[in-house]
């Protein structure tokens, strides 16, 4: 009788959990915190959500819901986060989930047995300790909250935060402040402070190809057809979306902004349709990577590798996010420069019955995507499907990544990437294999 563990009731481990319920597979969930949404959950008590009070999504609501739950028809293009915590609120009551959830309750240890199982060990919030055996493990537990906060040469003695912390702007208000990278955090919290700060600076290590949320009138993502994602090859698909970027935005250029080395989709989207603008009213200003903290102005100097030199009062290293799993041990599963080894980014080739839901990094929303992953884990837990063999899950393993490292630039950030479609298409092909490889064994 198989039994399954769903660790995190984020907008992963929620999906998960209903696609075992629906399909009466027994399973517990564990959330840390005492309420859905993880991320999207604003301040949420597990303290995973690094949500700031202003975020709206930048992918558009028809694209980020689940495919048996739309969002409600009166939300906007791009909802708020607490229109997205309602959704997910919404989405545990409408399937039954919420009995089926142990809230504050933390999984400290998932420790695979030589017998195929897993040991899970747990906290609830008055401190108990609990041990449960599973023969399957989802692991949901997200990727955006682990701060990655780079170190330059010398010591700066204003205030310094990763934009993991950052929530709103005020306490900024007529300061010099300098937000270090230059992905969809940087832009939105360099933005939001320049508001009310004295100056606001933007340094980015290299250029990317800004892109606002709406083109032609259209959110971005609902521009482009799924057809166009799926058959283009991939230099037409850049012809293309580079003319309607240069035609509707102009040059980087123009804006002080750095020219990108590399070719539009070649990186995660930066997406804003604010920036432009502010570096136009001149509240931001544009700036290269950081190259030391010299000492000078009481500590608050920082040189520039252009050779340039500001006094800055705080600094947001919007620097991304390094991927943690602290429940396995090292020698289970390790994101070293956040590298993962996981077939499909899902299945653990080493340990069967261990998987991974959300671990992606798609050109769209992962809600989706983490939909997916979801039947076919179900699939795999009930028997249904079959896995390929464990060499034949490595080689895959080498040749998806070394796909996606010719596909986009290399960063620490690009080491879970997929192209939403291709890899939901990768995903049923998976599946309806390995479901005719069970069929023909029966
Ligand atoms: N509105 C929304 O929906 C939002 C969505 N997000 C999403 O959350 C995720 C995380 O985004 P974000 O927090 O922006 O993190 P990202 O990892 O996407 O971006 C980090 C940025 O910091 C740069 N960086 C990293 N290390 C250094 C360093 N040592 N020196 C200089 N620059 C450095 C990176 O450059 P490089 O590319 O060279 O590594 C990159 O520009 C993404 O999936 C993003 O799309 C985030 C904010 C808002």
């Amino acid at each position: 009788m198989r039994r399954v563990c769903v660790i995190g009731a984020g907008s992963s481990g929620i999906v998960a959990a209903k696609t075992f319920h629906e399909r009466g597979v027994p399973f517990d969930c564990f959330e840390k915190g005492s309420n859905v949404g993880g991320l999207w959950r604003y301040e949420n008590d597990s303290g995973a959500s690094v949500a700031y009070r202003s975020l709206h999504i930048n992918t558009s609501r028809a694209k980020m819901q689940f495919a048996d739950f739309p969002m409600p028809r009166d939300y906007p293009d791009f909802p708020h986060h607490s229109q997205i915590a309602r959704y997910f609120d919404a989405y545990v009551d409408h399937f039954g989930l919420r009995d089926r959830i142990t809230f504050r309750t933390t999984v400290q240890r998932v420790e695979p047995l030589a017998d195929g199982t897993f040991r899970v060990e747990t906290t609830d919030a008055t401190g108990r300790s609990e041990s449960r055996a599973y023969t399957d493990v989802v692991v949901a537990n997200g990727h955006h909250w682990h701060p990655r906060v780079p170190t330059f040469p010398g010591t700066f003695a204003g205030t310094a935060l990763h934009a993991g912390r950052y929530r709103s702007p005020e306490s900024f208000a007529g300061q010099r402040v300098l937000v270090l990278g230059v992905g969809n955090s940087g832009c939105d919290i360099a933005c939001e402070v320049s508001r009310v700060a004295d100056r606001t600076f933007l340094a980015m290590r290299h250029g990317v190809h800004l892109i606002p949320k709406y083109l032609f009138g259209r959110p971005l993502d609902k521009l482009v057809s799924p057809w166009m994602w799926r058959h283009l090859p991939l230099r037409l698909q850049q012809f293309i979306f580079g003319t309607a970027l240069r035609v509707a935005r102009g040059k980087l250029k123009r804006f002080h902004l750095p020219e990108p080395r590399h070719r539009i989709l070649e990186e995660h989207p930066t997406i804003s349709s604010d920036l432009l603008n502010l570096i136009g009213h001149g509240r931001v200003t544009v700036k290269p990577n950081i190259q030391e903290f010299t000492g000078a102005a009481d500590g608050r100097e920082v040189l520039f590798t252009d050779g340039t030199r500001e006094p800055v009062d705080a600094i947001v290293y919007a620097t991304g996010y390094d991927i943690r799993v602290p429940f396995l041990a090292p020698e289970v599963f390790e994101a070293r420069d956040n590298e993962v080894r996981l077939y499909k980014l899902v299945v653990h080739p080493e340990h069967r019955g261990l998987y991974f839901i959300g671990l992606v990094q798609p050109w769209g929303a992962i809600m989706p995507l983490a939909e997916e992953q979801s039947k076919w884990v179900a699939d795999l837990v009930e028997g249904k499907c079959a896995l390929p063999t464990r060499d034949e899950m490595l080689t895959g393993i080498g040749r998806d990544r070394e796909a996606m490292r010719r596909r986009y630039t290399a960063s620490s950030r690009h080491t879970i990437q997929v192209d939403f479609y291709p890899y939901l298409d990768g995903l049923r092909k998976e599946r309806r294999r390995g479901a005719r490889e069970t069929a023909r064994a029966a």
